[in-house]
């Protein structure tokens, strides 16, 4: 039976009072790759942040992992993301710790006490994403595809139910995209669900799969062709 991880209902996504994404009708499943494309400013950013609760939905029905979005509250959003695993551009490791001490960050916040289970998981994301023995470098000491793989690893700390990366590769060379790409297809493969907002068409001919576009206010899928 497949398992559906996310599902929107003749959504409606808005920037303030501006309509960004009318009528959207989405869903994923438990194990898929999917790619959200579109151009700059066609709404990808606010669908991706829909979906974490940055932006409040108010109009249609969302659901994601076991939560409804519509409505959702403050209070909760903390938890929904607890179960979501977020990547950025921009990776976002916090500049001031290594990279274990980054982890650890996330991992204690999320209510991690033992030490020894800590440092157990800290390594095992680490191995994921072939950084096993970066642990002890700061993010500064990193090339920006070992900081993308450390924030990918970082997502990964708690299992999430869906992976959530808004342009991954968009701060990295060409070569780089492609390891950090190799790095989300192995994990992919090992079972975990992602949506990848991306405006790298290279990626998308490299790694087809399924595939929703923003274009003119309107989610659709987009069939690729085999050249
Ligand atoms: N905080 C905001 N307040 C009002 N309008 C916004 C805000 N953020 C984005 N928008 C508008 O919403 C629309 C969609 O923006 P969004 O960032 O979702 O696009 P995007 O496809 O992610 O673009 P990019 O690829 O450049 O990140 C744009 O017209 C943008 O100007």
């Amino acid at each position: 039976m497949p398992e559906t991880v996310l599902q929107l209902k003749n959504a409606n996504i808005y920037q303030a009072e501006n309509l960004v994404l009318s009528d959207v009708n989405v869903e994923l499943q438990k194990g898929d790759f999917v790619y959200l494309i579109g151009k700059t400013g066609s709404g990808k950013s606010s669908f991706m942040k829909t979906l974490y609760g940055d932006l409040e939905l108010t109009e249609g029905e969302g659901h994601i992992v076991d939560f409804n979005l519509l409505g959702l509250k403050e209070k909760d959003i903390p938890f929904l993301r607890r179960k979501l695993g977020i990547v950025f551009q921009d990776f976002k490791l916090l500049p001031d710790r290594t990279i274990n001490g980054n982890l650890e960050f996330v991992l204690k916040a999320t209510g991690w006490k033992d030490k020894t289970e800590i440092n157990e998981r800290l390594i095992k994301v680490l191995d994921k994403v072939g950084m096993g023995n970066k642990g002890f470098k700061f993010p500064h000491e990193l090339s920006g595809g070992e900081q993308q793989r450390v924030a990918i690893a970082r997502a990964l700390l708690n299992e999430p139910e869906l992976i959530l990366a808004d342009e991954p590769t968009g701060n990295l060379d060409p070569q780089t995209s492609i390891e950090v790409m190799e790095v989300l297809q192995d994990i992919n493969k090992n079972g975990n669900t992602i949506l990848m907002a991306t405006h790298d068409y290279a990626l998308l001919l490299k790694y087809p799969s399924k595939t929703f576009k923003c274009d003119e206010n309107k989610v659709f899928e987009v069939v690729q062709r085999k050249s």
